[in-house]
């Protein structure tokens, strides 16, 4: 498959020293490219079926893969609930595991921030990581604020597209209460101007 841009990678600010940045189209473009980069690579088919996966995962047998999907405001709860759910389903002998934004941006994500782009990309890349744990038996408990419909719409494609179950769950934490709890300053940094939603 050939990946060429209609648009060509006209908009390079030059520093007044010589050097040129890239501006916002131009990084949108050069990620579009690096999210479709490796050409000439076949799908490979695993040997065991998801059914055989679920015998031997936990002590409850049988395929419980799915993916439970906690979005909302930061301070909502998601976090709090997910472990919560990750500890009683792993008590009961299901295997669960909690993804979660903060951790995951320790991690696999570390190299991304909050603008529109890059909470696209993480959340891109969770929704496959999810997927991964999902198709090998394992309830994937993803917190993640997720603000952008389209994204958690993509997310829930990638598992249903392999038809693995998506349940979405919406944290719906007033704003107000948010704010009150603000465990990690974060609204008092955003009310003070001092970072914003794409820091
Ligand atoms: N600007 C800004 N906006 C939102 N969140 C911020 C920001 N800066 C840091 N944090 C911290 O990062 C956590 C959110 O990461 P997520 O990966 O869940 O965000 S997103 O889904 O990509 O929007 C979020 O975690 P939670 O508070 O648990 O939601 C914050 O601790
Ligand atoms: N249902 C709840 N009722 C009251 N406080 C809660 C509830 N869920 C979470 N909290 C508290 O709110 C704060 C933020 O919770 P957290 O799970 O970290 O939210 P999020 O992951 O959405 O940012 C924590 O101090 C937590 O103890």
């Amino acid at each position: 498959m050939s990946l060429e841009y209609q648009k060509p990678l006209c908009l390079l600010t030059p520093f007044p020293w010589g050097a040129v940045t890239p501006c916002r189209d131009d990084i949108r473009q050069l990620r579009a490219l690096s999210l479709h980069r490796a050409t000439n690579v076949t799908y490979q088919s695993h040997h065991v079926s998801r059914s055989k996966r679920g015998q031997v995962m936990g002590q409850r047998g049988g395929f419980r893969g799915c993916t439970i999907w906690f979005t909302g405001l930061s301070g909502a709860g998601k976090t709090t609930i997910s472990f919560a759910l990750e500890e009683l389903l792993v008590s009961k002998g299901l295997p669960a595991y909690g993804l979660d934004g903060d951790n995951v941006r320790h991690g696999l994500n570390k190299n991304l921030g909050f603008s529109p782009e890059d909470r696209e990309e993480n959340i891109r890349r969770v929704a496959e990581v999810a997927k991964l744990f999902a198709d090998s038996g394992v309830i994937a408990l993803c917190s993640f604020v997720s603000p952008y419909a389209k994204d958690r719409e993509k997310a829930r494609k990638v598992q249903e597209d392999i038809g693995l179950p998506f349940f979405e769950c919406f944290i719906d934490t007033p704003l107000e209460i948010c704010e009150q709890r603000d465990t990690k300053g974060l609204y008092k940094k955003a009310r003070a101007g001092e970072i914003k939603g794409r820091d």
